[in-house]
């Protein structure tokens, strides 16, 4: 069975499949073009039972680019997000009624993709950072263990090269058996996202991730959205327009379960083309 249905794949060369088969595409088979966006939400209309919370949404988001959602609350944001790893799945009565997502140039819909390895290349970072109460080191080889490797060399270097992206190395390299719940807050959210990116991801979903953290933890998190953008594609939910500005390249603004404007993130914040748009990101409602 294919994965690809619309659009050719945009994966790293060595990346797993996301179907429990065998990749459709041959590894001698030719680089898809660089222009293929990471996701391409196509009309897209979401129901949680009866409840609609997405209009026919569409948009996409570039590869190696952060992109923002912005809007008033219960909007839809964390919802569209869900939708890129099919965490909705395990809420009962959720689903896309219309429209389709396509990742990597695959239908996540489709029968033959496993939401268990869609889940490694759309990883996800939470709003409250949630490290399991084990060691430094164990939170990290926790998804490559999972996964199959066994060689302590291994994982070792997946732990330091994880710990490296997130910069936090330096700070944990001489106690990574410590408890992870001991680190700050900042530095549980740093190794959150760590752990997240020891599976290999190509895209990372971030929900809010610096709701729960001080101004001075909230800055090394930006910087580090910032630096990952040169190794992933990042969808970010927020709530605080000026880490909306300082981090993503493009910013949706969503409003009652539609998206109303899509834009750089220049654009929305200098000279939005909706009134809507100014009026929210001006503080005038939400
Ligand atoms: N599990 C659920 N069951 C039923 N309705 C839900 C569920 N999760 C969210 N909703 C509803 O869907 C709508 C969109 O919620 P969502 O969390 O996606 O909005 P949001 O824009 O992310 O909000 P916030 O900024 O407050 O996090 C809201 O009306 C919310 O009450």
């Amino acid at each position: 069975m294919s994965l690809v249905t619309e659009a050719p794949p945009r994966r790293r060369p060595n990346a797993p499949p996301m179907t429990s088969e065998q990749p459709a595409t041959p590894a001698s088979a030719p680089k898809s073009p660089a222009d293929v966006p990471a996701i391409q939400v196509q009309g897209v209309d979401f129901c949680y039972g009866d409840k609609q919370v997405l209009k026919n949404v569409t948009l996409d988001v570039p590869t190696n680019e952060v992109v923002a959602f912005i809007g008033p609350s219960g909007c839809g944001k964390t919802t569209l997000l869900r939708c890129f790893n099919r965490m909705n799945d395990l809420v009962p009565g959720a689903r896309v009624t219309k429209g389709s997502i396509i990742i990597e140039g695959a239908n996540i819909a489709d029968r033959s993709i496993d939401p268990v390895q869609l889940r490694r290349h759309v990883g996800m970072v939470f709003q409250k950072y949630n490290p399991f109460p084990r060691s430094i080191y164990e939170n990290v080889a926790y998804g490559p263990r999972t996964l199959g490797e066994r060689k302590k060399a291994a994982l070792d270097e997946v732990v330091e090269k994880s710990l490296r992206r997130a910069a936090l190395w330096d700070e944990v390299k001489d106690r990574l058996d410590d408890i992870a719940t001991g680190l700050s807050g900042g530095q549980q959210q740093r190794l959150c996202i760590a752990r997240t990116m020891a599976v290999d991801p190509e895209i990372i979903l971030m929900d809010e991730p610096c709701s729960a953290l001080d101004p001075i933890a909230t800055s090394h998190v930006e910087d580090l959205i910032m630096s990952l953008r040169e190794h992933y594609t990042i969808v970010i939910v927020t709530h605080n327009m000026q880490q909306a500005t300082r981090v993503s390249d493009r910013t949706a603004f969503f409003y009652l379960g539609e998206m109303v404007e899509y834009d750089t993130t220049r654009k929305i914040f200098e000279n939005p083309t909706h009134k809507r748009t100014l009026d929210y990101i001006s503080g005038r409602f939400g």
